[in-house]
């Protein structure tokens, strides 16, 4: 560019859960300078009000007729990414086991996914140095002129043993089956399935660390900007 400032990078880095998506995306943007958005936030944020709100979550149709109401922001800081609804902080309301159970099928209505999609785009378009945004439909629906695309797989063991890891010794073999369940439910919907683009790149981590995962993926990214 004629001032010398680079141009702003878009990495999308889409997976199942447990892949390591949230992890990588975070560290490769705070180590790159960029912004970070974390779109599985958003579709847990817009689950968490319709619960709070009492919408039933088994009618798509009454789900489509309130995808408009709730105002959600995401605060892109990959040193401190925040999430509110209305002005309420729910960063630790939408990790809930209640919430995870059902957030597939509120972002399985079109409405939903039109709203928060829409949303996703105007982060990244504001995003000065670039973004790295991670989720299931990023490289394929959301952004898919992204200079990067990763697909993070791993075995669902892995995944499990990492997942209930994190839920403080929960049973593995209960978490594996639920993991399963909601990976068959995203990849199966009608309006943007979890899917890999033809052109990302698939990195499966089940054998690797998160820091070689990290630098694999800042690789790729310093690749594209020196034109390669
Ligand atoms: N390559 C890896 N090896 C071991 N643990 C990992 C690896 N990648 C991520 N983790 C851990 O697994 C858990 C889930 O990772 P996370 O980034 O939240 O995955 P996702 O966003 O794909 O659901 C976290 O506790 C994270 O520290
Ligand atoms: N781009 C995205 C991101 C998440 N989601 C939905 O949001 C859910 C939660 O995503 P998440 O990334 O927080 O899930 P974890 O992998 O962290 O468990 C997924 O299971 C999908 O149903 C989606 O439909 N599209």
């Amino acid at each position: 560019m004629e001032n010398g400032a680079a141009k702003p990078v878009i990495v999308a880095i889409d997976g199942p859960s447990g892949t390591g998506k949230s992890s990588t995306s975070k560290a490769v943007a705070a180590q790159l300078g960029l912004s970070y958005l974390d779109t599985g936030a958003q579709y847990r944020a817009i689950t968490w009000w319709m619960v709070t709100n009492g919408i039933d979550i088994d009618d798509p149709s009454a789900i489509a007729a309130v995808a408009g109401k709730p105002e959600i922001v995401s605060g892109t800081d990959p040193a401190h990414p925040t999430i509110t609804v209305d002005g309420t902080d729910v960063a630790a309301p939408i990790r809930t086991q209640e919430i995870t159970s059902q957030v597939s099928a509120v972002s399985a209505v079109p409405e939903v996914r039109a709203r928060i999609t829409e949303l996703q785009r105007s982060v990244a378009a504001a995003a000065e140095y670039g973004i790295v945004v991670e989720g299931r439909d990023i490289g394929t629906t959301v952004l898919p002129d992204a200079d990067l695309k990763i697909f993070l797989t791993a075995s669902p063991e892995a995944r499990a043993a990492r997942r209930s890891g994190e839920l403080k010794g929960a049973d593995v073999h209960a978490t594996r089956e639920a993991l399963i369940k909601r990976d068959a439910a995203d990849s199966s919907r009608k309006t943007s399935p979890l899917a890999k683009a033809d052109d990302a790149v698939e990195v499966d981590t089940t054998e690797l660390t998160l820091q070689q995962v990290i630098e694999c993926v800042v690789t790729l990214v310093e690749e594209k900007r020196a034109g390669k």
